[in-house]
């Protein structure tokens, strides 16, 4: 597990650290990592790190600092270094100096500088860092076009400058060119921000460089699972257990017209957990037919004892879904509520009042969030902060909200919150969703609280679909629902296994 701190917060923490440092030094300690990474990447990229040609795109504050101090490490290494002054006149005088004292080249006139970016091995994004306010400003757009249509790669210096830190938030491109960066890899120091994990698509791979924050940080508002975590935290059996000890899960899903959700939540329940399915509704000869192992019935009023429901995949937002959704929340046991019951849940107050009675996980996607908050006062929308618009939801609706996404949010009532950022996005495919239900709604079952089984379900289906789509670090082909449900197994046995093989401790 690791944290995720705002840009204010780090700013905070920085400041002690600060205080009791010699003058720039902590500038000097990220910019080193900074160039670490940068001759890794020329050396991966370019085939080594001496005459190599590195530009670097310079801004008003000390993320220009970082870059131009990089510049100077990696001129003391032997690279051809060449400075694009975004900002002459507020150029930190520091970073300068020392650049300048390696006799690198520097650039202010945009027309000089992009040939120059055009023909670098690498180019460094030191425009703005965690005081970034909006989209790239010009000359900024023309350079980072051209480095991206000359296909050069960017190491991004702490955060794709464009990319709000805060939110992930990515501005339209202007005529000038793109607004933001698109990163192959991001360099951070001191602490991850959520920028990070919000927006993994524009970071690409992201390092981290410790500079002596760590005992000054508060607790973190977003935390991040690892492999690690939820193999430990996944529930198998014991010598003592019986079919029933586990945590019984229950599926109200599927009709005559949508089947194959409840195929597809039910066999996920069975794959996620040892113990037991029971399933509920119109295609239980569908769901028997495919997973014999499911104990199934039409109704749920005759679906026998169960420690937590799925309800949802599928399911009809007419009288009959509410009715069902209305009954398992009457049950007294933890409810998964997805999709249909997603939508149900914002159309029906009463459904809500029951919902914030017993552990629920609500699942939604971007736009039944939107039908789930429409009533209300003051909706969160989650356009410019998903964080916060989940945040918001699961307080003022007492439950646990799964925003689904690329990168996926979990918010629970008290306020936690977690991301879990999407290897890939294979999992943007029909009938992923149902796969997640079941999933989670297991781990209900056996006893997770909400919060814990949303982060392990949302991290399990991820991996589960990359996975699915190939070797790792290939390209990678599509697959359906069908098969990132298959890859459940694989993906418990490769967080279990890492479970085994680490402590998590420092991380
Ligand atoms: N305080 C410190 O000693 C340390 C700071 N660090 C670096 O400092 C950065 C933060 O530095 P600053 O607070 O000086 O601010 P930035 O360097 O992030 O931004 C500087 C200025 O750029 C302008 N700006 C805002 N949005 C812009 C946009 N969209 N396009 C172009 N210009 C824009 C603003 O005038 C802003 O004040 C971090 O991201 C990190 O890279 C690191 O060196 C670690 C140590
Ligand atoms: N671009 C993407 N990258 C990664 N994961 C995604 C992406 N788009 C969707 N997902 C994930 O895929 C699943 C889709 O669920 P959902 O929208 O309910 O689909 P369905 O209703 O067809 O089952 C969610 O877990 C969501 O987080
Ligand atoms: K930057």
């Amino acid at each position: 597990m690791y944290g995720v701190w705002t840009p204010e917060q780090v700013g905070t923490a920085e400041e002690p650290v600060l205080a009791r440092t010699p003058e720039g030094a902590l500038m000097r300690r990220a910019a080193y990592g900074a160039a670490q990474v940068a001759m890794r990447m020329l050396t991966e990229r370019a085939g080594g790190v001496t005459g190599r040609r590195v530009v670097v795109l310079v801004g008003a504050g000390n993320n220009g600092g970082d870059g131009l101090w990089a510049g100077a490490y990696l001129s003391r290494r032997g690279v051809r270094v060449t400075a694009v002054l975004l900002s002459p006149d507020r150029a930190h005088p520091a970073g300068l100096e020392a650049l300048r004292s390696w006799s690198a080249r520097i650039v202010t006139d945009p027309d000089d500088a992009v040939p120059a970016v055009e023909r670098a091995h690498l180019v460094l994004d030191a425009i703005v860092g965690t005081s970034a306010r909006g989209g790239l400003r010009a000359p900024a757009p023309r350079l980072v076009g051209a480095t991206e249509a000359a296909g050069v790669p960017i190491l991004a210096i702490d955060t794709p400058s464009g990319v709000d830190p805060r939110t992930g938030t990515v501005p339209e491109a202007t005529d000038d060119g793109p607004a933001a960066v698109t990163a192959a890899e991001t360099v951070t120091f001191g602490a991850r921000k959520p920028v990070h994990v919000l927006a993994r698509d524009r970071c690409g791979p992201v390092s981290f460089v410790d500079i002596g924050l760590g005992p000054e940080l508060s607790e973190p508002p977003i935390t991040v699972l690892e492999a690690a975590d939820v193999g430990a935290a996944w529930p198998v059996p014991g010598p003592g257990d019986d079919k029933y000890t586990q945590g019984v899960v229950g599926v109200a899903a599927g009709s005559a017209t949508y089947p194959g959700a409840a195929v597809l939540a039910s066999g996920a329940a069975c794959l996620a957990t040892s113990g037991m399915v029971r399933y509920a509704g119109s295609a239980a000869d569908e769901v028997r037919a495919a997973w014999p192992e499911v104990v199934a019935t039409d109704h749920v009023a005759d679906a026998g004892r169960v420690q937590a429901w799925a309800v949802g995949p599928g399911l009809g937002t007419g009288d009959d879904g509410a009715a069902t959704l209305r009954h398992v929340l009457d049950a007294g046991v933890p409810v998964l509520a997805d999709a249909d019951a997603v939508t149900l849940l914002g159309a029906h107050a009463d459904l809500r009042t029951q919902a914030a009675r017993v552990p629920t996980l609500v699942t939604p996607h971007a736009g039944e969030f939107a039908r789930l908050v429409a009533d209300l006062d003051d909706p969160p929308d989650p356009a410019p902060d998903r964080v916060d618009a989940a945040r918001r939801a699961a307080a003022a609706l007492g439950v646990t909200v799964l925003l689904k996404g690329n990168a996926t949010v979990v918010a629970a009532p008290d306020g936690r919150v977690l991301v879990h950022p999407a290897g890939s996005s294979w999992l943007a495919t029909a009938g992923s969703g149902d796969v997640l239900s079941g999933i989670a709604g297991a781990l209900l079952a056996a006893g997770l609280e909400p919060f814990r089984a949303a982060g392990a379900a949302a991290f399990v289906h991820a991996r589960a679909a990359d996975l699915g789509a190939g070797t790792p670090g290939t390209p990678g082909a599509p697959l359906p629902a069908s098969h990132v449900q298959a890859g459940i197994p694989d993906a418990i046995r490769t967080v279990r296994a890492a479970a085994l093989t680490t402590t998590g401790a420092g991380r």
